[in-house]
Parts: structure tokens; C-alpha cells; sequence
């Protein structure tokens, strides 16, 4: 058995009905759903200058009966396949229908899985930095800790976090609890 935090992201298309669908797609091991936040878009602009749109963003927290971290990786891969997600090879952060990143995993016992496989990096190596991953995680985590970075509660109260939690919009309008 593992726990995982999801992250979950949009800025292309319907962007609330791709969040709404990747939650109700992972179903019964949705533990728990953040709020809805529209966030500017991280990673500034494609190689030609043009802006990516803003995201809407949410955190999940799920657990599996599967004690293989990569089940998560699978599982992301798969919500972004069936949201349509094409790949841009000459923009990294180009415009997504769903981005699903893995931010962290817990083992059955309570530890947290550290990886520096390219293909599953755990923690998410730049979760630390991201206001639109960590502020919806203490929607559902008030006391979360990111392995290796300490509280989520105080990343978020320092830059470069803090300086971007103005910027994100709270849609509460945009409940996706199943
Ligand atoms: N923790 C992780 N969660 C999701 N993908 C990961 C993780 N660690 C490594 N990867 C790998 O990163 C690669 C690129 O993933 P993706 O295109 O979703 O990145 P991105 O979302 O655009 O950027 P970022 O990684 O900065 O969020 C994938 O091949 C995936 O295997
Ligand atoms: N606001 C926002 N910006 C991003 C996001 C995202 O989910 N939200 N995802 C990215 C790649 O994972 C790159 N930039």
C-alpha cells in the first residue's frame, strides 16, 4: 500500500471538466480534494514568446493498494493520455488539457519514498518552489511535510512562494469533490 500526493493542472481546453473528469477517473482511491486555484502560469514563455494561458490547479491526496511507487507514474501518464495531452518537444511548459505530477510517496509504514530515477523523481524536485502545488495542499494537509524542504505550512509563508500566493485565484465555484 502507498499514499500519494497528486498534483493536478490545466490551461488548455475545458480546464475544469479535464480536473473533474481526472478525479473522477481515479475514483475510489481519492482520499481527499483541495479547492480549485487559478494560477498564472509557472515557467515563463515558449521559445518564440508566446505566454502560456493560466492554469486552474488542485492537490489530491490517494491511496492504493499497489506498494510500487511507479503505479502513481502509470496512473498520471494515463489520466493525461485519456485528457488529451499532446506534447510539445520545443516547449517544455507548453499548454496542457492535464498535467498530473507525483509529489511525494508514502510506504505503508509512514516513510516517504525518495527516487532520483529521471523517470520518477520523489519528491517532485521542484514542488518546493510551486505556490500552485503547495498552497491546495494545505487545503487537505494542514500539517503536511515535503520530505527534504519541512513544512508546507512555512514554504508557503517564504519567497519565492510567498511572493506568488497573491497571484493565485480560489474558485470556489469549482468544487471537485466526487
Ligand atoms: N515526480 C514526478 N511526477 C511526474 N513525472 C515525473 C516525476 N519525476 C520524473 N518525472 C518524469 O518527468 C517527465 C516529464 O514529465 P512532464 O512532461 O509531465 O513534465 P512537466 O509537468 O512538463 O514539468 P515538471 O516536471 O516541471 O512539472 C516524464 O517523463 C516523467 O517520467
Ligand atoms: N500555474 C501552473 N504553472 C505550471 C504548471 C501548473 O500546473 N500550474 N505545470 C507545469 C508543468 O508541470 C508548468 N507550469
Amino acid at each position: 500500500m502507498t499514499r500519494a500526493v497528486l498534483s493536478l493542472g490545466s490551461n488548455l481546453g475545458d480546464r475544469a471538466a479535464h480536473l473533474r473528469e481526472a478525479v473522477a477517473a481515479l475514483g475510489d482511491v481519492v482520499m481527499a480534494v483541495s479547492g480549485v486555484y487559478e494560477t498564472p502560469p509557472w515557467g515563463g514563455p515558449g521559445p518564440d514568446g508566446r505566454e502560456s494561458p493560466p492554469y486552474l490547479n488542485a492537490v489530491v491526496l490517494a491511496v492504493d493498494d499497489d506498494d510500487d511507487p511507479y503505479a502513481w507514474l502509470t496512473r498520471a501518464r494515463q489520466l493525461e493520455q485519456t485528457a488529451g495531452r499532446a506534447r510539445d518537444p520545443g516547449w517544455q511548459y507548453a499548454p496542457r488539457t492535464l498535467d498530473v505530477d507525483v509529489i511525494t510517496v508514502w510506504t505503508a509504514e509512514g516513510a516517504s519514498v525518495v527516487s532520483d530515477d529521471p523517470d520518477l523523481v520523489l519528491p517532485h524536485p521542484r514542488a518546493h518552489q510551486r505556490a500552485f502545488v503547495l498552497r491546495p495542499w494545505l487545503d487537505i494537509q494542514p500539517y503536511a511535510q515535503l520530505p527534504g524542504h519541512g513544512w508546507v505550512y512555512d514554504l508557503v509563508r517564504a519567497d519565492p512562494v510567498a511572493a506568488d500566493l497573491p497571484t493565485l485565484r480560489p474558485c470556489a465555484e469549482l468544487s471537485l469533490e466526487p
